[in-house]
């Protein structure tokens, strides 16, 4: 489904296992909808939030996103019963999951994850692709993958480790023990914890705020925030330098800094 504020859109996509609904914040909001599942993720389900994302990506009227879920689930891991048969071969000439690469490389507006209830296994994973976690109080991480036979595919093993530290994502992975919303932002998973019932409208709050600013700008803050995984410090303060004197090429750079100076609110204009 997608939805203009609550209002079908004309040009209509039509999703089965997400819904997509545009605020009038300049917010999309990607609801994760297999309640039975617990949201586990499906292909059909990862196939669509793929290209919900970049549909969102290329809509203009669109500065910012939110991924959320159930207050049960955000999603309860990768889909065990769709795997649970599959060989060596199938996963591996199908690129099981290989869709997902898109959600970190293709995607340069802001995503916030929405978490309440269980985030496991793929379902963190998927969380720890976006940009940043808001999690409601009564969230529930975790990588039980060990607990399968198998282990995380989809980058738990690699952004776990860099999000909270070698020794709890090497206990997460190995023993499979869930963490809650305290100790996920304690160890600096989480930005921010919310009550369940307001997380929702607060993510969107939070992502509107991104949404009002020049796109191109925050794109490029985004960029240069990755960074910070992917390089050495001199690299990653070069992009840095870099990019920041980019943003002198922008009409929006020259309208932020006259707005200060006049005393008035900016208009940025995505230039
Ligand atoms: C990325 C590469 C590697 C693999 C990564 C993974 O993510 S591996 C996965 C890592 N994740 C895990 O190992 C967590 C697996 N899930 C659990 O341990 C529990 O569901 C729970 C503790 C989250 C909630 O317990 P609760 O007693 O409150 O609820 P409940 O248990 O009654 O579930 C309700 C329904 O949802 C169904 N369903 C749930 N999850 C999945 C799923 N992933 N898949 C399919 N279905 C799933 C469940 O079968 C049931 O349907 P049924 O049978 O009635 O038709």
């Amino acid at each position: 489904m997608f939805r203009v504020s609550g209002v079908l859109r004309s040009a209509a996509k039509t999703y089965e296992n997400i819904i997509v609904e545009i605020r009038p914040n300049k917010v999309a909001l990607i609801t994760l909808n297999r309640p039975k599942a617990l949201n586990a993720l499906s292909t059909p389900l990862l196939n669509e939030l793929v290209d919900a994302l970049q549909v969102l990506q290329n809509d203009a009227s669109v500065g910012a996103i939110v991924l959320t879920g159930s207050e049960k689930a955000f999603a309860a891991g990768a889909d065990i019963k769709e795997m649970s048969t599959k060989s060596y071969m199938e996963v591996f000439q199908n690129r099981l999951f290989g869709q997902t690469d898109a959600i970190v490389q293709k995607i340069q507006k802001p995503v916030i994850a929405a978490v309440n209830g269980f985030a496991l296994g793929g379902g963190c994973e998927l969380a720890m692709m976006c940009d940043f976690i808001l999690a409601g109080e009564n969230a529930k991480f975790g990588q039980p993958e060990i607990k399968l036979g198998t282990i995380p595919g989809i980058g738990g093993t690699q952004r776990l480790a860099r999000a909270v530290g070698k020794s709890k994502a090497m206990e997460l992975v190995l023993t499979g023990r869930f963490m809650d919303a305290a100790e996920a932002e304690r160890s600096g998973l989480v930005s921010r914890i919310v009550p369940a019932k307001d997380l929702v409208e607060e993510a969107v709050k939070t992502a509107g705020t991104m949404a009002a600013f020049s796109q191109p700008i925050v794109s490029i803050a985004k960029e240069c925030v990755n960074a910070a995984f992917e390089t050495t410090l001199a690299e990653g303060l070069r992009l840095e330098r870099r990019l920041f004197y980019s943003t002198f090429a922008t009409n929006d750079q020259k309208e932020g800094m006259a707005a200060f100076s006049d005393k008035r609110d900016p208009k940025f204009t995505n230039n």
